[in-house]
């Protein structure tokens, strides 16, 4: 018989409806009383709050259990029960340091404990056996939902209220008629060291240049002591041309940007000038490539809290987006 560990941390699989909205009321041993399981489990609530609350902080409470229970010798594999909202940080943060054979299955649902569809104990009871299953050994860390699992790099909530709403990373495995069929092993990555004590104090907000806006909110940022910022542009990574001089400004006071894309697909392209993705990284924006906007956000808090040398920074950031 397998054996799993299941972390609890919140969100929509267990919450139940009050007046004024959902709100988590769920112990992990409560969301697991609903789903029926043939392995042998252990459980730990670690959060138990919205995705939607989530602090850098909490990511590192996360991870540090999720290392606790890997390091149990009898553990086969781990599941996360986690809010959909920011279920793709949580698991992107957790891929970057994972350094285990053994899988990390982070999984959710759509519709709340109390309602009749709830997709939880059948997302819960696929992750469970997918974290007891030796298919999944060096699957990494994925998010199980609707028989799918993708690997975190890439993956994202593609609909508000579909339960089946992720999708973007490598599909390593799914269910078929029951039965978990191994697909993919995703891509090897370095793994980063964990992060530094300042990382939950870190400031890094995501700041849009659509069309029409201006780079005031991106000063302001700089005035009011963001340690990075993410620069989300249009098209390939492309930006009103007041940008510019922003991220200049930006990289001479030694505050790094991250020059992202809203495009769902496909990577930053130094294409075109004049505020164009040339001009942004001519003047010191890294470039996210394919990282989308939220993922390339964290990778740049974990190398930010190292306080690594900006020559190094660069060359780390570059080889986990390339
Ligand atoms: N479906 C969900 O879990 C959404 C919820 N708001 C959360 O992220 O906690």
């Amino acid at each position: 018989m397998s054996f799993v560990h299941v972390i609890g941390t919140g969100g929509t699989i267990a919450s139940r409806a009050e007046t004024g909205g959902a709100v988590v009321a769920d112990s992990t041993e409560q969301v697991l009383e609903s789903t029926t399981l043939g392995t042998e489990i252990t459980t730990e609530d670690v959060l138990q709050i919205n995705s939607f609350h989530l602090t850098f902080a909490d990511l590192v409470a996360i991870q540090q259990a999720v290392v606790a229970a890997i390091h149990t010798p009898d553990v086969d594999g781990v599941v996360i029960t986690h809010g959909t909202d920011t279920m793709e940080e949580t698991a992107f943060f957790l891929s970057l340091l994972h350094d285990s054979p053994k899988p990390v299955v982070v999984t959710g649902a759509q519709r709340a404990a109390d309602q009749a569809d709830t997709d939880g104990p059948e997302n819960l009871r696929q992750a469970v056996i997918a974290a007891g299953s030796e298919h999944m050994r060096d699957a990494g860390v994925v998010i199980g939902f609707d028989a799918e699992f993708h690997a975190a790099r890439h993956t994202r909530k593609r609909h508000t209220l579909a339960t089946s709403t992720f999708s973007g990373g490598t599909l390593v495995a799914q269910f078929y008629h029951d039965e978990l069929t191994r697909l993919a092993t995703p891509a090897p990555y370095p793994i980063l060291d964990i992060p530094g004590p300042n990382f939950a104090q870190l400031d890094i907000p995501v700041i849009d240049a659509a069309p029409g806006s201006g780079a005031e909110l991106f000063h302001a940022a700089l005035e009011y002591g963001a340690h990075g910022i993410v620069l989300q542009g249009v098209g390939a990574g492309n930006a009103p041309p007041t940008f510019t001089k922003a991220v200049e400004t930006a990289v001479e006071a030694g505050v790094p940007v991250v020059l992202s894309t809203r495009v769902p697909s496909g990577p930053v392209a130094p294409i075109y000038g004049n505020g164009g993705a040339v001009t942004l990284l001519a003047a010191g924006a890294l470039s996210a490539n394919q990282l989308n906007t939220y993922q390339a956000r964290i990778l740049l808090a974990v190398l930010l809290s190292q306080q690594l040398p900006e020559d190094t920074l660069r060359a780390v950031f570059a080889a986990q987006t390339g």
